[in-house]
């Protein structure tokens, strides 16, 4: 495996959004206030300057607290959102899981979600059908798989989800936080799944709060803050030093 080769760049990458400053009740209230055009937005950096390189087999976590931009990083680099400034550039296939069951369409089956995931993540239907029973049976959804996804538990979601990306096979993957949904046992299973998977040369971008889960399976941490990159390196050394500043917070 060539650990040598970078399969994500990211440079100088900058994400602003536009919040309003003030608040409205209701939507039509929205409506009118943005039409007479006495809105007023306020620019707000979720991201700015960051840069790294992710070398080929690494497995990273993004650390931070909440609404330091680490989703948002996540969904720049699979291209869900476009950054304000600066480039990202992926050399390899994606399996994104951002935020549980996104990608799903809810009013149709799971089987049906199955092949339109698939061809989001660019692989043909033929290539759906001969993973199809494999994604199933590890989902545990059984019978379910024929009913709208709208009608599933937030657990069952993410366990086709989970399922789904990591059954095909993709050189990235990106995982945000979904270990820690599901039950005990689907939980475990997950770990298991995810530990076989470190073995081989995927990369791994990875988002939780779970400390000890992170250190369990990545290398090395990216500790975000406030959308600036604080410390990226060793997982113990970057982990122990977010505990440190956590608990002294
Ligand atoms: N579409 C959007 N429009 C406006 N603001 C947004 C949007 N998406 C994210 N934000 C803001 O950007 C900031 C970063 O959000 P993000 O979800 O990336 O943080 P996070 O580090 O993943 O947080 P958490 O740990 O809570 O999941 C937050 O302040 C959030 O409110």
């Amino acid at each position: 495996m060539d650990k040598n080769k970078v399969v994500i760049d990211v440079e100088d990458v900058a994400m602003k959004f536009n919040l309003g400053q003030e608040k409205t009740d209701n939507f039509k209230e929205f409506v009118i206030k943005a039409l007479k055009k006495e809105l007023l937005f306020q620019p707000f950096w979720a991201l700015k300057g960051v840069s790294f390189k992710i070398h080929k087999g690494e497995k990273v976590a993004f650390i931070g607290s909440n609404g330091a931009g680490k989703s948002t990083l996540l969904k720049i680099i699979a291209g869900v959102m476009k950054p304000t400034e600066g480039s990202v550039e992926v050399h390899g296939r994606i399996a994104p899981l951002l935020a549980l069951g996104a990608g799903f369409d809810y009013n149709y089956t799971g089987s049906e979600n199955i092949f339109l995931n698939g061809s989001f993540l660019g692989y043909s239907k033929q290539y759906m059908h001969d993973k199809y029973d494999e994604i199933v049976e590890f989902s545990e959804i059984g019978d379910f798989i024929d009913v709208p996804v709208k009608n599933y538990s937030s657990g069952m979601k993410s366990r086709l989800a989970f399922s789904i990306a990591t059954t095909v096979k993709s050189q990235i993957l990106i995982l945000d936080e979904v270990l820690s949904v599901g039950d005990a046992a689907f939980k475990a299973k997950s770990t298991k799944r995810m530990k076989e998977m470190m073995a081989g040369d995927v990369t791994l971008l990875f988002v939780s709060h779970s400390i000890s889960q992170v250190k369990e399976l990545c290398d090395r941490a990216i500790w975000l803050d406030h959308g600036k990159v604080l410390m990226d390196g060793e997982v113990n050394e970057v982990c122990d030093k977010y505990l440190e500043f956590v608990r002294n917070k």
